[in-house]
């Protein structure tokens, strides 16, 4: 997907397209600038999503990419792979879901489509009851492989795990119809970090990447790392930054992984974000085949780790400073050969080419370099980052805008104990908005905890790690564990 597209399906507008918008899609590794904004060379969404299509998909990835897109008519398709081959529970994760009126679609109104992929369409709404904005994600069943019913499985069963944490887009609820299947969750303001990028003028200060996006987002992640959680599908449009909050949500968790029950060993992301180590391993599909008709074990299969989302958050920053992808590629193998190219020293500067004729700051250049290592080994973890100088510079704008949140938040908690309502549908409304309220008290705790109340962490008192699980409430996702089991009826 092109640059100028993302930004159509997010505003449905032009103006940003012009001026703002051709700089961007920029890559270093096109050594022709009047080809490097060629569709092809854009933006493209997960590699994933050209799975379980009806016709055959472009295969970017190589090989056998080129025939996934007939999964839909197979018994077998990778998903049901990733399910053999997974040790993850989280495959039951969409029980029978309501169908009812009280459940279903007509409990939304101003429905309106604000983002389109070829598998599902992203809907802003409201909620009749409750009067809250709300996002459906909505999957049409007869594009509906079991590849995505999967990844749509795994998506409502982390986003129903982390609940509470803040930065995690929270969930509310799942419904289906004879048509499609419906995920709602809160409707997130603010913009997409391609967005914020875009409206700010190609590029981002890197004071502003500091302290209103890359703190938050890697206090999110070293807290989703220590749980075991990988994203795998952090880019600038999964990242919605609120700048005047400091605050930053990320969504599409369709490819997260808890590591404690599944190994990571298959490919999965948006190729320009995925790391080294991502890049060279096999599709879910390939994986699937290993395990199957080879008898391996699924153990046995090279595995990687976390370090996969630091790698992205890497690129995500260059891009945001610098208004260009650091690395380009349409398959595979010529990505892999993409990062070493880009990281290599130039002969003539003895510089890696990544940094050749770019404006940085040492701090900001330091933490590209700890960031995209290409051995993870090397690679600095979420909570390392969080630790260099180029964050600790920027770490008090940060905290004066948390403090300001915090206020504000206490100052809309309601005083007076909330009203009873006779009906169900108003029961349903009142618990979704008491535990939107226990949510926002529980991220105001945690927000409180990683500013450096948690000056025990490994921060050493400066506020720049988050909170040990142990300082938080131990399972914050707890506090929504009722509302969301419903049909209500
Ligand atoms: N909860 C939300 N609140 C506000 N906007 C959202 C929300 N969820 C998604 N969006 C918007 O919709 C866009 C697409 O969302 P998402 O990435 O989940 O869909 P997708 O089709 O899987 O995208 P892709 O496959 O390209 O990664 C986001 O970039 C964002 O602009």
């Amino acid at each position: 997907m092109t640059f100028l597209n993302r930004i159509f399906n997010r505003k449905g507008k032009t103006e940003l397209a012009s001026s703002v918008a051709q700089p961007l899609r920029r890559s270093l590794t096109d050594p022709a600038p009047s080809g490097s904004l060629t569709p092809s060379k854009g933006r493209k969404s997960s590699s994933d999503d050209r799975e379980g299509l009806d016709g055959p998909a472009p295969s970017r990835l190589g090989g056998p990419r080129a025939r996934r897109g007939c999964d839909l008519g197979r018994s077998r398709t990778a998903a049901d792979a990733s399910e053999l081959t997974s040790r993850d529970s989280h495959s039951s994760s969409l029980e029978p879901a309501s169908m009812s009126d009280d459940g279903g679609k007509s409990n939304y109104r101003q429905m309106k489509a604000v983002h389109r992929s070829r598998l599902h369409t992203i809907m802003a709404a409201q909620d009749r009851t409750t009067k809250r904005n709300v996002i459906l994600k909505v999957f049409p069943k007869a594009r509906m492989s079991s590849t995505v019913r999967t990844k749509l499985e795994s998506e409502v069963h982390h986003l129903r795990t982390l609940t509470g944490l803040p930065g995690v887009v929270q969930y509310i609820t799942h419904f289906e119809d004879d048509e499609s299947v419906y995920v709602v969750l809160e409707r997130v303001g603010g913009a997409t970090l391609i967005e914020l990028v875009a409206n700010s003028g190609g590029r981002l200060s890197e004071s502003v990447l500091a302290a209103d996006v890359l703190i938050p987002l890697l206090q999110l992640l070293a807290d989703l790392h220590r749980r075991g959680v990988v994203h795998r599908h952090i880019k600038p449009e999964h990242v919605l930054c609120s700048t005047d909050r400091g605050q930053v949500t990320v969504v599409d968790w369709s490819e997260a992984v808890n590591m404690k029950q599944r190994c990571l060993n298959n490919r999965a992301g948006t190729l320009e974000y995925m790391a080294p180590e991502v890049v060279v391993k096999p599709t879910a599909e390939e994986v699937f085949h290993h395990v199957l008709y080879n008898g391996m074990s699924e153990e046995e299969l090279p595995q990687y780790d976390e370090k996969a989302d630091v790698w992205s958050v890497g690129v995500l920053a260059y891009e945001a400073i610098t208004g260009c992808q650091p690395f380009l590629a349409d398959t595979a193998a010529d990505m892999a050969q993409a990062h070493t190219q880009q990281l290599e020293a130039d002969p003539a500067t003895g510089q890696p080419r990544l940094f050749a004729g770019r404006a940085f700051s040492p701090e900001a250049r330091a933490f590209l370099v700890a960031a995209l290592q290409l051995d993870p080994i090397n690679r600095a973890s979420a909570d390392k980052l969080l630790q260099t100088p180029f964050l600790q510079k920027h770490w008090a704008a940060y905290q004066a805008k948390q403090v300001a949140l915090m206020a504000s938040i206490a100052a809309s908690m309601p005083a007076s104990p909330p009203h009873v309502p006779a009906s169900a549908s108003g029961v349903m409304a009142a618990v979704q908005s008491a535990v939107h309220e226990v949510n926002q008290a529980a991220a105001m705790a945690m927000t409180a905890a990683r500013m450096g109340l948690g000056a025990a962490t490994s921060g050493g008192g400066n506020g720049c790690t988050s909170i040990p699980l142990s300082a938080g409430p131990a399972k914050p996702n707890l506090l929504v564990a009722a509302p969301i089991q419903f049909p209500v009826r």
